[in-house]
């Protein structure tokens, strides 16, 4: 780990790729359950580069379209692309805090660009594989994982400059269990890899773990994971505007975690769909920063 004992913080408090106001929180919320304290409390250095600023427009464009926001997420999205690019060359892990999840079309963007076969960890409840064609919503958070494989609108799959940002191979999804008609039929069209919670429940997360980390690291040269706190049971983390019961266990998540740290494959992380506004007491924000700890290799003994 030491190379990356620098982290580098940038905060997305964006809440347009959905319709609950809230998300935008997130950021606040996570620095505010003291994540910059328990990563220095780690012996890491931590560089804050604060949040992109997010332009919402007063009357609200596209709200009747398929692709809602449409204008401001492609704005969001370069201008995090370019932040984390600039960051990413001066050195350290990069720590994305959202927003909502269409914060890692420019994030993704941003880090690709790093690498020559980039894999990632989707760690969601759902697949994110939508487009405007077949999202049931017109959300672009249910879409980033679409674009970042260059699927979608132009205008968002060419951010950066180039696309696509992802292979379909290097992608592994864990903890799906709410899948859309067209990414269901996408999944299967590109053979992506998903351990939906039926597989998680029957092989239990370790051999989960085992497998996911076996696969990325011999086909990947850096892996991101884009963790979604729905991913966790509600129970645990209630402060998310899309949850789906029957989610991963807060333990589970920790295990995951921390195998990820043993593993030493990930390269970049984010965090997502924080909603203090639904949440009890911080409850999410909390876990996220416990979740993070375990992920940068803190141990229980
Ligand atoms: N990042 C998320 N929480 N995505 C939820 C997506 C929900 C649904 N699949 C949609 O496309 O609208
Ligand atoms: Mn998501
Ligand atoms: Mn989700």
């Amino acid at each position: 780990m030491d190379e990356q004992k620098k982290i580098s913080i940038v905060g997305v408090p964006m809440d347009l790729g959905q319709v609950r106001r809230g998300v935008d929180m997130g950021p606040s919320a996570m620095r505010y359950a003291g994540l910059l304290e328990e990563l220095k409390s780690q012996g890491f250095e931590v560089v804050d580069y604060g949040d992109i600023p997010i332009h919402r427009s007063t009357n609200g464009t596209n709200q009747e379209q398929k692709l809602r926001n449409l204008q401001e997420v492609i704005k969001v999205s370069e201008e995090l692309c370019t932040e984390l690019d600039k960051a990413i060359n001066k050195g350290g892990f990069p720590l994305v805090l959202g927003g909502d999840h269409s914060i890692s079309i420019g994030s993704i963007a941003g880090i690709s660009k790093h690498y020559k076969r980039l894999g990632v960890i989707w760690y969601d409840a759902h697949a994110d594989l939508n487009t405007a064609e077949t999202s049931p919503s017109g959300n672009i958070h249910g879409m980033p994982l679409a674009i970042n494989l260059g699927l979608g609108h132009k205008l968002l799959t060419k951010i950066g400059g180039y696309i696509p940002k992802l292979k379909p191979e290097n992608i592994v999804i864990i903890g799906a269990r709410s899948i859309d008609e067209g990414e269901r039929k996408l999944i299967k069209e590109k053979g992506i890899k998903v351990f939906t919670m039926h597989e998680i429940d029957r092989r239990g997360m370790t051999a989960v773990m085992e497998d996911t980390i076996h696969y990325l690291s011999d086909r990947t040269d850096g892996v991101h994971l884009s963790f979604d706190l729905d991913a966790i049971d509600p129970i645990y983390a209630p402060g998310v505007g899309t949850p789906v019961l029957g989610g991963v266990t807060y333990r589970e998540s920790h295990l995951a975690m921390e195998m990820l740290a043993e593993s030493e494959i990930v390269t970049s992380a984010e965090f997502v769909e924080v909603n203090p506004i639904l949440d009890h007491k911080n409850k999410t924000a909390d876990i996220a920063i416990e979740l993070v700890a375990s992920l940068l290799g803190k141990q229980l003994l």
